[in-house]
Order: structure tokens, then sequence, then C-alpha cells
């Protein structure tokens, strides 16, 4: 029996056992960038963590629908398009691009992927719902406030009890009842973009846009909410307090789970700091699937110090993780008549199976991804220590199940670990035959027909190597 899986809840600060509202399926919204500047490193630490998450909630027999936003609208991106004297669409377009193609790369997949400039008919009356409750109030310049001192639960999330510690968007204060309450509606100044509005041309603030996107794909009440730890306050307090207000009922979410963030000595990476490293640098100097592993090395809610050391220790495990692919996927058929198992060998086996349940253990008590990863390098010690001179099918086909177990969260081998299937049995077959009929070509001297074969298969990643008429082959990684 697999331990059940829990998770610290910022709200509660404690660990909380996830029981889905609807059973068998997590509802998961977790806060996506704002796209006025390339995706760096920190970024993709929020989006693989949840990303490993979700893989982990898959593995363990869930149904996961996971949103993310796309902020397209926003002051960052107006004063972008002003500085540059650029369209803001076109800014919104180019780093949009920029991101999409970090996640394909990140192998992060996520189901719905809403942006604000879609929805803003729904925030629209998301607000409108606000103001005829009575916890929204119109200023004279058109922009609508969220009035914070009607919700009652203000500040505990955030841990933060006294008043004076809530105030936000100071630019405003002199329209707005509290210096702690918060746009909901931005009147567009000249110049601007704007959409039409019960209280004339503006656009939405930030935080009302999670609060409807994460309703439209989720429903009223869900799982889980997410996203680095720089959230916490402002944006997820005032979520919180928007939505209950809207909805009337509590609580709006049942986990409120934020990731710990990628820092440079002292300070968060960020694109306001100007000390960020581009994920499109970072792919070229280490690879996604490297950084992938990196993000997952410490316990999603530390901080994760940048570290080209930390970064190469990364690489190597990746090697390693690949290499083991590949032998298994040759152990496998070599070991088909090694259909008995020793003494020794039993032992082994036990091994295999306590790393197992080491695994889950670790990603069931609040995802803990770092003792995951030390059952994994144990794993790979006993792999070309005792199995890989040793393929006794009990322990070859043990390793392939929990490597393809360990794979279902990491996500770093799965094109690696097709290869095990029949899929790949059948690429082998067919490089045999082409390989016969070269060496038919070659001896009776037909060379620029069997050049040809081996230059196409070369293109493919097959290398083939001959040794007089006889020719073994390698697959190359790219
Ligand atoms: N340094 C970081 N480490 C980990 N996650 C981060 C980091 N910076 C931002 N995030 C997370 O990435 C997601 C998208 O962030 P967003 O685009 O809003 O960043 P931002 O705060 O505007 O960026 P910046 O601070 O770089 O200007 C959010 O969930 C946020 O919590
Ligand atoms: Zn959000």
């Amino acid at each position: 029996m697999l331990p059940a899986i829990k998770i610290y809840d910022t709200l509660s600060r404690d660990l909380k056992e996830l029981q889905p509202i609807e059973p068998g399926i997590v509802k998961m919204y977790v806060c996506g960038p704002t796209v006025y500047d390339y995706t760096h490193i920190g970024h993709g630490k929020t989006y693989v963590v949840y990303d490993a998450f979700k893989r982990y909630l898959s593995l363990r027999g869930y149904h996961v629908v996971h949103v993310m936003n796309i902020t397209d609208i926003d002051d960052k991106i107006i004063k972008r398009s002003q500085d540059e004297g650029r369209d803001w669409s076109e800014i919104v377009d180019e780093y949009t691009r920029d991101y999409l193609s970090a996640l394909e790369k990140l192998n992060v997949t996520i189901d719905h992927h809403p942006r604000v400039s879609e929805h803003i008919n729904e925030i629209i009356g998301f607000i409108q719902g606000l103001i005829d409750k009575g916890y929204a109030y119109i200023a004279p310049s058109g922009s609508v406030y969220f009035n914070v001192d009607k919700y009652d639960d203000y500040g505990r999330l955030s841990g933060r009890v006294s008043k004076e510690t809530w105030g936000q968007e100071q630019e405003f204060l002199s329209e707005k009842q509290n210096p702690y309450d918060f746009a909901l509606w931005k009147a567009a100044k000249p110049g601007e973009p704007y959409w039409e509005s019960p209280w004339g041309r503006g656009r939405p603030g930030w935080h009302i846009e999670c609060s409807v996107m994460s309703s439209r794909y989720l429903g009223s009440r869900f799982d889980i909410h997410g996203g680095g730890t720089d959230l916490i306050f402002p944006h997820h307090e005032n979520e919180r307090a928007q939505s209950e207000a809207f909805f009337g009922s509590r609580p709006w979410v049942s986990i409120w789970m934020h990731s710990g963030l990628v820092m440079v000595g002292k300070d968060k990476m960020s694109k306001s700091l100007k000390n960020i490293i581009p994920l499109k640098e970072a792919f070229d100097k280490w690879g996604p699937m490297p950084l992938r592993l990196w993000y997952l090395s410490t316990h999603y809610r530390k901080p994760l110090y940048f570290s080209e050391e930390a970064l190469e220790n990364s690489v190597k495990l990746y090697e390693r993780l690949t290499t083991a692919a590949q032998l298994l996927r040759r152990l496998a058929h070599e070991s088909t008549g090694l259909h008995y198992a020793r003494e020794e060998d039993l032992k082994v086996f036990n091994q295999l199976v306590s790393l197992h349940t080491r695994f889950h253990n670790a990603l069931s008590d609040d995802f803990n991804t770092a003792e995951a990863l030390a059952a994994v390098n144990e794993y790979l010690t006993i792999l070309f220590r005792d199995i890989q001179y040793n393929p006794r099918h009990l322990l070859v086909s043990t390793s392939i199940k929990l490597l393809r177990e360990f794979n279902t969260v990491l996500g770093v081998l799965d094109r690696e670990l097709e290869g095990v299937e029949e899929g790949e049995a059948l690429l082998d077959s067919m490089v045999e035959i082409l390989i016969n009929v070269r060496k038919e070509l070659r001896k009776r001297g037909i060379y620029d027909l069997s050049d040809t074969i081996r230059s196409d298969l070369s293109k493919i990643g097959i290398q083939l190597m001959d040794k007089g008429l006889e020719t073994t082959w390698v697959r190359v990684r790219k």
C-alpha cells in the first residue's frame, strides 16, 4: 500500500492530506507568466515543479486538470511597449512564443492555458458581481477597487496580521478608500490599450484574472492553487479575498502550494532585478533535461541557489539516466535466457523493491523530490554495479519497471524509454536487415549504394561501424 499524499498548505501552515473534492480528480491552478520578457531559469523551476507534481498524481492514479494562465495584459507589458515604441500585442506575441517553446523543451504540459485578453467579458462580469455584493467600489477615474475591509479574513494566507502591512498600489492612494485596497479594473490613460466596460474604458487589474480563469476552467472550488512564494502577498491574498467574496463560500481552494524561488546570491532571479539567465541560453549550455533534474534536486518549498556546479552535477545525473535506459534496452534482449534467480539475486531484487518504497514515501510526504532523487541515485549504483553484468530476467524487468516509474515523475527519459517498447525492437530488426543488404552490396562491389545507406542512416542517428565485412551499429543521441 502506498502512503497517502500530504502537501504543505500555506494557509493552515501544516501538512494536509490530499482529499480531492471530486474523488479521483485533482484540479490544480498555477499562476503563469507575464509575457513581457524572455522566460528565465527562475520561472522554469515553478513550471517544472508543478508539472512533476502532476505527473506524480497521475502515477498515483488521479486524473489531473492543470490550468496555468498567461498574463498578456499588464502594466509591465504596457511600459515595455512604450519604452520600445512597439505595439503591446507584438511584445506579447514574441514573449509568448518564447515561453511556449521553453515549456515544450522542458517537457512541461498544461491542460488549459488561458490568456487574459480572451476573458475580458468574464472578468467584467466577475467585477460587476463584486460591486453588486458590496465588496467593490467605483472611483471617479472609472477604476474599480476591492474594498479589503469588507472581507474578514484578509492577511491570513500571508500571515500579515496587522493592517499596517497590507499597503499596496501606492500610485492610486488618492482615490482609494484605504491604502490596502487593490484595483480590479484600471481606467485607461491616453495611449494605453483598453476595453469597453460599464465603468468606462480600461483593463483588468492583475489579480482578478486568476479568480476568473480558475473558476472558468475548474469551478468555484478546486483542490490546489500553486505559484512561487513571491506571489503569496499580495497576489494570492487578493485572489483569495475576491474569490471567497464572490462565491460566498470558504474555503475557495483546499491546498495553497507554494514553490521556493531560484535565487542569485541573496536575490530572487527576476526580470525586474536584471539578474536573469534566459532559459533559451540555459538550454544551450546545460540542456533542458538536466535543468529539470536540477529543479527537482532541492525540496520544492526551499529556495534553489543558482550554481554552475550543481547544474554540472545534474548534467552528469542525466547522462547516467540515459545510459541506464540504453543499458536496460540491451539487457532486456540479453536476459531472456536467464529466467532463474539465485539467492544473491533475490537480495538485489529486495533492494530494488525497497527503493521503490523509498521513492513513494518521499514523494507522498510533501513531494520531497530531493529524497526521491537520492533513491534514484542508489538505484543507478545497483544497476551499474550488480545488474549490468548479471542480467537476470527478474532484475532487469524490475529495473525497467522502476525506471519507468521514476521517469513518470522526473520526465527526462520519455524518448529513451520508448526504446524499451516493441516499436524499438522493430526498428532494431530493420537496421539489421539494412546491414545485411549492405553487406551483399559490398560483396558485389556496389559501394556507392552501400555508402548511401550508411550516410542516410547516420542522418537519423544510427551510426554503422565496419570491420572487414562485418558491421556493428550504435544509436547516437543528438
Ligand atoms: N526566481 C524565480 N524562481 C522561481 N519561480 C519564479 C521566479 N520568478 C518568478 N517565478 C514564478 O514564475 C511564474 C511566472 O512569474 P511572472 O512572469 O509573474 O514573474 P515576474 O515576477 O513578473 O517576473 P520577474 O520577477 O522576473 O519580473 C510565477 O508562478 C512566479 O511565482
Ligand atoms: Zn495568479
